[in-house]
């Protein structure tokens, strides 16, 4: 590789870093993706500060990653390649206009494979690892001709990544909807239905989806090899499938849980003042906050596109529910159809997610089951009301709601089965009983409420000192270290697998 006029500018701190004692952190282009990785190199940053961490991003990601991170964190930027399908300045998932451009996207984000290379060949040594996302597979092969370890990071959790890994190379027997099955490798009691596979893996059986053939190419091709596979997850929630999920990978490679990783980062004093609430949901809680646990929180992440047929059920659903709610919405162009009320807040923009959660007045989220959102409820102790839509949602609700008992499901898919079908919409009715039943304080509610306190307690204790997460994390860096040999001849490290 020619280190000729990198491509890629620093944003904060300028020291150059020594291989041994630096890691190099590069996300996907998603909110989702990218806010626990953000979390991860804040997290190292914390616990280990004799290591340099550096923060790949693109220009438009900038500022973004730039509120998530302590000042120690050194951040790169290198340019979002320019592709005629792709309006410029989108840069992020959750700027683009449909899901149906998510594969053009995906082509732009593997057109960075030159200036990443560019970059790596600019640092004096190797550094330590890397650790980047695995919708960014290309990281891997310039890494591995680079002669630096990759540890991949998929966003899920241990258990999803399983289904996934397990189900694609081994499908089931065909089985009628809603029969359960079980998942060869998993424990017993786990059992599931074909609608809470992972949309890819069940896409995967049968066509020749674009997306699908991408990332069927990203795993097959780039993500076994990696050193190995970081977890935002903790023992307590995870642990049954880690062996599971390691298999896939080459002889000795490990599964990191080192979550949730939001807890692991702490809040440096940067973080800390920073807080995004242009709807100023905080002080409409703070309203509330005399009616503890009243409020239903509601949202589907950055990702999902909810058919306003279902919005409109929905917002009638939590007006008949009698419950208090706080709703983000995304679709800019849809009204509620129903008045809502004083007690009843809908917002377009950025919700301080983590900060409503665990704000006092609220006492549920009603959620897609995006793996940050689950972790992030549970965490601040608030069961959850299930709705998944897309990718592996149905098998975290799974998870939440069956496996660990602390959601109550609220319904499946609102997206189309087909592209000639309509829209499968949950009814006001159910969304109304749903709230209720969770909200009501009875037998179930209160039981449910006992599993996510249980949570709550798992996880902050996994990333306190001498917890699982901590301990895995202080692990991670030791082997790395003692692994460590820069660059031989051939161009490889002699501890690559
Ligand atoms: O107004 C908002 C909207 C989102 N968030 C944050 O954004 C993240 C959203 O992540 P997640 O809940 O996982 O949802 P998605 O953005 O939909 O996540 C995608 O990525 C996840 C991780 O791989 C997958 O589990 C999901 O299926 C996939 O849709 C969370 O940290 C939220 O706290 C906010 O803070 N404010």
């Amino acid at each position: 590789m020619a280190a000729t006029a990198p491509s890629h500018a620093t944003a904060g701190v300028e020291s150059a870093p020594a291989g041994r004692d630096h890691v190099v952190v590069f996300p996907f282009m998603a909110k989702g993706h990218m806010i626990p990785l953000l979390d991860f190199a804040a997290a190292l940053a914390a616990h280990h500060s004799d290591i340099c961490v550096t923060l790949l991003t693109t220009p438009g990601n900038l500022a973004f990653a730039r509120r998530g991170l302590p000042a120690s964190v050194r951040v790169v930027v290198i340019p979002f390649p320019a592709h005629p399908q792709l309006p410029a300045g989108v840069e992020s998932t959750d700027a683009l206009s449909s899901r149906a451009v998510f594969p053009v996207f995906l082509r732009a984000t593997a057109m960075l494979q030159e200036p990443f290379a560019e970059f790596l060949a600019s640092l004096p040594s190797p550094p330590l690892v890397l650790v980047s996302d695995f919708f960014l597979g290309f990281t891997q092969s310039v890494a591995s001709d680079a002669g630096i370890r990759r540890l991949t990071f998929h966003g899920m959790s241990a258990f999803s990544l399983a289904l996934c890994f397990t189900l694609a190379t081994r499908p089931p027997a065909p089985v009628e909807d809603g029969v359960q099955f079980h998942v060869p490798g998993f424990p017993e009691n786990v059992k599931i239905t074909a609608d809470e596979v992972p949309d890819a893996v069940r896409q995967a059986w049968n066509t020749d989806d674009p997306v699908i053939q991408f990332l069927e190419d990203e795993v097959r091709h780039w993500d076994y090899r990696s050193w190995g596979v970081l977890v935002n997850s903790f023992a307590a929630l995870d642990e049954d499938y880690t062996t599971i999920l390691e298999s896939f990978y080459l002889p000795g490679s490990r599964a990191w849980l080192v979550g949730p990783l939001f807890l692991a980062a702490g809040e440096s004093p940067e973080t800390k003042q920073e807080c995004d609430d242009p709807e100023d949901c905080l002080p409409w809680l703070d309203e509330r906050a005399g009616r503890p646990g009243s409020v239903v929180y509601v949202s589907f992440g950055t990702e999902v596109h909810v058919p306003a047929a279902q919005l409109d059920e929905l917002a009638h659903g939590l007006v008949e529910s009698g419950h208090a709610f706080l709703w983000g919405v995304r679709s800019a162009d849809w009204s509620p159809p129903v008045d809502t009320g004083a007690d009843g807040k809908i917002v377009r923009g950025w919700v301080p997610q983590r900060r409503v959660l665990s704000h006092p007045a609220v006492g549920a989220f009603l959620s897609h089951c995006g793996w940050n959102s689950v972790l992030e409820s549970l965490a601040a102790r608030r069961p959850m009301l299930t709705w998944p839509v897309m990718a592996e949602q149905a098998a975290n609700a799974k998870h939440v709601a069956d496996i660990v008992g602390a959601g109550v499901r609220v319904g499946r898919l609102a997206k189309p089965v087909s592209s000639t079908s309509p829209a499968v919409v949950v009814g006001r009715a159910q969304v109304a009983e749903k709230v209720r039943q969770l909200m009501d304080s009875g037998e179930e509610g209160r039981s449910i409420l006992a599993r996510a306190e249980e949570v709550h307690h798992a996880a902050r204790a996994a990333v306190e000192e001498g917890g699982t997460s901590r301990v895995a994390l202080r692990q991670l860096v030791e082997e790395l270290r003692a692994t460590y040999v820069a660059v031989d001849g051939g161009g490889q490290t002699a501890q690559e697998r």
